[in-house]
């Protein structure tokens, strides 16, 4: 294969006149231009050639395809390349060329069939599958829509109700579903796939199987008018659920176009707006997180020096309270023996009752079976005191944060562990070198912070001290990929990452509520914006404890940029701690369902009065884009600290550990990626402002100011970062 070219096809014409086609483009074989062009070109031979007399797709080494090679979005948006003419590849040669050729095509589906790879498999005259296989359309994950003739094939194969469930959801589905919804053909084991799609393809020719143009089929569409009942529902469904994203009404638009009017015109348009999505900035953010989610585990020093992950047999949690019994339940899903170690007999009980009750909830949802539920307890084990903790391989400390008690842990596991054991701690903010310094065992000693509750939440920060080995990084980075976490390596200090951009998030909401700013104007604006929930709300829903636990540490780290305000003190102090106590910054009812309440301003004006802030009419009257901005700007601003202090190695790491760890909106593609998306001379620009006029909370931190001043890309590698990794 040329070096400048991605992935291609190649052809063999069998005696028996079957024309196998394979899609090679490792890992996935996604469909990039190349492949695309020398599908075409095979085409055109095997439809010009005498021996041929039908046609069999397949993809190479148990993959049929993961879809359309999504880095030609990305540089179809930077205009690295140039898009093809529209409709090119979905009509002129997956419709025109293929789908209306004189000689059938079968696809033969090995392990998946994702996006453009499903497409292409249904313009084919017949699909056949193996055992497993997982079949889908999730473009609009990504942003995009599905344009290579999924939004007029799929509605005709599997009716509208199941198709518009997959493309909305993203969901795949497997071969077996997709047999039984018309969508494959016959599902046979990998070993008769090719033979069984080769005879396929010989008996539509010999009309001994039907000749089927998924394209012209009207037999699972319903009446126009329910049909119309449907998508209007659908899209209602769609604006509620992503109301800041266009692309999936537009898909909308090209699957209903080709109900009203027919596919051509369907496909037609499906092209139009293909074409249209690519340069949305929604669809920008959502491709820079695809790459970046799988760039995470890349870490120049560690992973670039072929050390392989060791082994890991056996886990030991200490701790079996809220976090721990997380962890706990997040390793026996995934097969890890565990055991976990409390300090008495009551404790232990509620540890493992709080692992029971995670995976029961399993059970009652019907995503468990009873026979799953036991045998997934069962690798389970209580304990009291660390005698089986000599033969674990890695431990993790989840008791409460106190550095002492973690400290005397962490000597005792030095005794009691073997000597290759990984040391771990979940701590959320103490800094792993005060935990290790009654050992000698720095170089295994690393942070896995989870996020609660930990057998839901998907990010692992694997937190690296200057001396923890590479070796114990790429362990645990194995760890994390097996137990379905998206990890992200940074640097040791107060807070991390993720909680290092939390904080000036709240505090920033502090600060604005003090002067005069509404709480939930500020709660409904950061919704908006896309976030889960607003600071206020969050704040109920962790508990006061957790912030003033947190706040703590910020205060005694980084004073000189801590808003302290007074606010959920004061409230803690007449047992207003938040949701758990039904009051916060809101009331909840039964049903947990929160509402404002008016005596929330009798806090706020007595910490109004002990700060000895002012309100201040222009806060008072903050429009929704000026409270993301003085919300959110902090944050960047603190991203930025631990960006050029080389806690993160990579801007989109931070991208990743926004989205994951404080539900930043993944369609604004991170953090860093949304702050360029504004722009690093604006940025700092309002931040210089608000300092000189509210003093050092706002205050650009050098790398912002540096950057600002030139307008310079904030996520653009830091040169002679003080690297901590
Ligand atoms: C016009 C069309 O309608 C538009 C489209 O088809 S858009 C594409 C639709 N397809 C998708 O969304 C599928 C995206 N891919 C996936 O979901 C998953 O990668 C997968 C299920 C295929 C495989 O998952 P898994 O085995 O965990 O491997 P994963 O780490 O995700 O991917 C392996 C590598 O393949 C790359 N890759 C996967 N799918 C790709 C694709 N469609 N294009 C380009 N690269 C792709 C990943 O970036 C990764 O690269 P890396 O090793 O350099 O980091
Ligand atoms: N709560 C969160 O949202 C969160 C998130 C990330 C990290 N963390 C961190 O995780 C750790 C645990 O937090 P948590 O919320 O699960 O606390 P928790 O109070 O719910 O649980 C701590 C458990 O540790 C047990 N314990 C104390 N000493 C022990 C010992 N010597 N041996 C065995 N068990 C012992 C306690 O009995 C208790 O059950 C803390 O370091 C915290 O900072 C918490």
């Amino acid at each position: 294969m040329d070096s400048r070219t991605k992935g291609k096809t190649v052809m063999e014409v069998g005696g028996d006149g079957v024309a196998v086609i394979t899609l090679i483009n490792p890992p996935v074989n996604s469909l990039s231009f190349d492949v695309l062009y020398n599908l075409k070109s095979n085409y055109e031979e095997a439809l010009s050639r005498n021996d041929v007399k039908a046609i069999v797709i397949t993809g190479a080494k148990g993959k049929f395809s993961g879809g359309f090679d999504i880095s030609g979005f990305s540089e179809i948006q930077k205009g690295t390349m140039k898009e093809p003419k529209v409709g090119f590849i979905s009509i002129d040669i997956i419709t025109d060329l293929l789908e209306a050729a004189r000689k059938p095509s079968v696809a033969a589906i090995d392990g998946l069939a994702l996006g453009g790879g499903l497409e292409l498999s249904m313009a084919c005259h017949a699909r056949i599958s193996t055992p497993g296989a997982q079949l889908g359309l999730p473009e609009l994950q990504l942003g995009v829509i599905p344009g290579f003739g999924g939004t007029q094939r799929l509605p005709r194969l599997v009716g509208l109700t199941k198709a518009l469930e997959m493309i909305l959801t993203s969901k795949p589905v497997r071969a077996e579903e997709g047999h039984s919804l018309g969508l494959i053909d016959a599902v046979v084991p990998s070993a008769e796939l090719l033979t069984t799609a080769r005879r396929w393809a010989l008996d539509i020719v010999e009309r001994r199987k039907p000749w089927i143009t998924s394209l012209l089929k009207t037999d699972k569409l319903p009446p126009l008018g329910e049909a119309r009942e449907i998508l209007k529902f659908a899209r209602g469904q769609t604006r509620k659920q992503a109301p800041n994203m266009k692309h999936p009404l537009m898909c909308l638009d090209a699957l209903e176009m080709g109900i009203v009017s027919g596919p051509r015109v369907g496909l037609e348009k499906e092209a139009e707006v293909g074409s249209q999505v690519i340069s949305l900035d929604t669809t920008k953010g959502l491709i820079h997180v695809f790459f970046s989610q799988r760039g995470t585990v890349k870490v120049p020093g560690v992973t670039d020096r072929g050390l392989m992950p060791r082994k890991i047999k056996k886990v030991a949690i200490i701790g079996g309270g809220l976090m721990g019994s997380g962890i706990a339940t997040a390793l026996i899903l995934s097969n890890y023996p565990v055991i976990l170690k409390e300090v008495n007999e009551k404790f232990l009980e509620a540890g493992i009752g709080r692992v029971k009750a995670n995976l029961q909830s399993r059970v009652r949802k019907g995503s468990m079976s009873k026979e799953k539920f036991e045998k997934t307890m069962s690798l389970l084990k209580g304990s009291l005191d660390y005698e089986s903790f000599r033969d674990v391989d890695m431990v993790i400390e989840a008791v409460i944060e106190n550095i002492s008690l973690k400290q005397q842990i962490f000597a005792d596991l030095e005794k009691y562990c073997p000597q290759h054991c990984i040391l771990a701690s979940n701590t959320s903010t103490i800094d792993l070198n005060k935990i290790g310094e009654r050992t000698k065992s720095q170089d295994r000693i690393v942070g896995a912070h989870f996020f609660s509750p930990a057998h839901v939440m998907p990010l692992l920060e694997i937190v690296r001290t200057n001396h923890t080995s590479a070796q114990v990084i790429v362990d645990l980075l194995d760890v994390g990929k097996k137990i379905k976490k998206t990890p992200v390596v940074v640097g040791n200090c107060t807070g991390f990452a993720v909680n290092r951009m939390f904080f000036p998030y709240t505090q920033a909401a502090m600060f604005l509520v003090e002067r005069g700013a509404d709480p939930y104007l500020i709660d409904s604006a950061v919704s908006k914006f896309g976030m889960p929930m607003g600071p206020f709300r969050l704040c109920d829903l962790v508990g006061f404890g957790v912030a003033i636990a947190t706040a703590t540490q910020f205060i005694e780290n980084f004073p000189e940029r801590t808003y302290k305000s007074m606010i959920i003190p004061l409230m803690q102090e007449d047992k207003r701690a938040g949701e758990a106590t039904r009051k916060g910054f809101y009331l909840y009812d039964d049903k947990r369902k929160a509402k404002p309440d008016p005596e929330l301003k009798k806090y706020i004006e007595k910490a109004r009065s002990i700060s000895g802030a002012n309100v201040d009419p222009k806060l008072v009257k903050l429009s929704e884009k000026e409270i993301i901005e003085m919300t959110f700007f902090p944050v960047v601003n603190e991203a930025c600290r631990v960006f050029a202090e080389g806690i993160a190695v990579k801007a989109a790491d931070l991208d990743i550990a926004a989205i994951m760890g404080m539900g930043f909106p993944p369609y604004r593609g991170g953090i860093m990626f949304w702050a360029d998306s504004i722009g690093s001379k604006y940025i700092y620009s309002r931040l210089d402002e608000w300092s000189k006029t509210y003093g050092d909370f706002f205050k650009p931190c050098a790398f912002l100011a540096e950057r600002g001043s030139k307008g310079a890309p904030l996520s653009a590698p830091v040169e002679q970062a003080r690297s901590r990794l």
